[in-house]
């Protein structure tokens, strides 16, 4: 019987739901006519191709040119001192044992902070790789508390990330982050993901974070907290 998940050929006893089959799949097995129905890769016919230039989907995000430069709070942490958490029920300022990032998030020169984080295989995405998302918080945090050498309170309002090269689980990541320029409240951040201390960048996001007033801002939310 020829299972109704191929289009041609018989049953792969190997293929399971796309997309982890792709992995086996090899111009062999195509040859032999065992190609799913349901093949992602196959184009329906009279598609029109996207024409994106992947390279160019990096923001052309830049900090505006009036924005000035930050201005380090005379009381912040010293170059090197841990920067103490936002608050102990955020995910990003707990460690893995709580559920958290296990992020340790020190003070660096000017409106510089480094983060250090070992890649937890709880937070794995795709195969043996951290979770986009996961990534996508770790530089949240850590450009956040770029904000806190200002001595700001701040949220994210807008976030970018661009993965160039997969994560592995376990590996080690310094994260180098700093405020480029604010602008009234609005505060320009940028940052780059380092694997096992290699010298070229994994990834590298931007933000733009606005000011608050934090007792003003969580007033009618903190209720929701299950952390108080
Ligand atoms: C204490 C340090 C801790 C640091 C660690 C934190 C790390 C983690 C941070 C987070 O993940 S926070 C959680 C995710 N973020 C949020 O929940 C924020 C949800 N959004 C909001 O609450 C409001 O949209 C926000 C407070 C950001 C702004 O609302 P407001 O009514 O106060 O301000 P407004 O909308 O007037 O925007 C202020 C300026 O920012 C600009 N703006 C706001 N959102 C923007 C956006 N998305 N893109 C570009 N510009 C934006 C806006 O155009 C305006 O520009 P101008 O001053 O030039 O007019």
């Amino acid at each position: 019987m020829v299972s109704r998940r191929f289009a041609v050929g018989r049953r792969c006893s190997m293929d399971t739901f796309p997309p982890f089959s792709r992995l086996r799949w090899s111009p062999v097995r195509r040859r032999r006519g065992c190609v799913p129905a349901h093949d992602p890769l196959r184009r329906p016919a009279g598609r029109v191709e996207p024409q994106l230039d992947y390279l160019a989907m990096t923001s052309n995000w830049t900090v505006p040119g009036e924005a000035v430069s930050p201005v380090r709070h005379p009381e912040a942490p010293a170059p090197g001192e841990s920067i103490p958490a936002h608050w102990h029920g955020c995910f990003g300022c707990r460690g893995t044992g709580d559920g958290g990032l296990g992020l340790d998030v020190r003070a660096g020169e000017g409106a510089e902070v480094t983060g250090e984080i070992v890649v937890d295989p709880a937070f794995e995405g795709g195969p043996g790789v951290i979770h986009g998302g996961v990534l996508s918080s770790v530089f949240d945090e850590v450009m956040g508390f770029s904000a806190k050498l200002l001595a700001l309170e701040v949220v994210t309002a807008h976030l970018e990330v661009d993965f160039r090269s997969p994560v592995p689980v376990r590996s080690a990541l310094t994260v180098r982050a700093r405020v480029d320029g604010v602008l009234g409240r609005k505060l320009y951040a940028s940052a780059e993901v380092y694997v096992n201390g290699a010298a070229a960048p994994a990834g590298s996001a931007r933000a733009l974070f606005i000011t608050i007033d934090q007792a003003v801002h969580f007033r009618d939310l903190v209720g929701n907290s299950t952390r108080i």
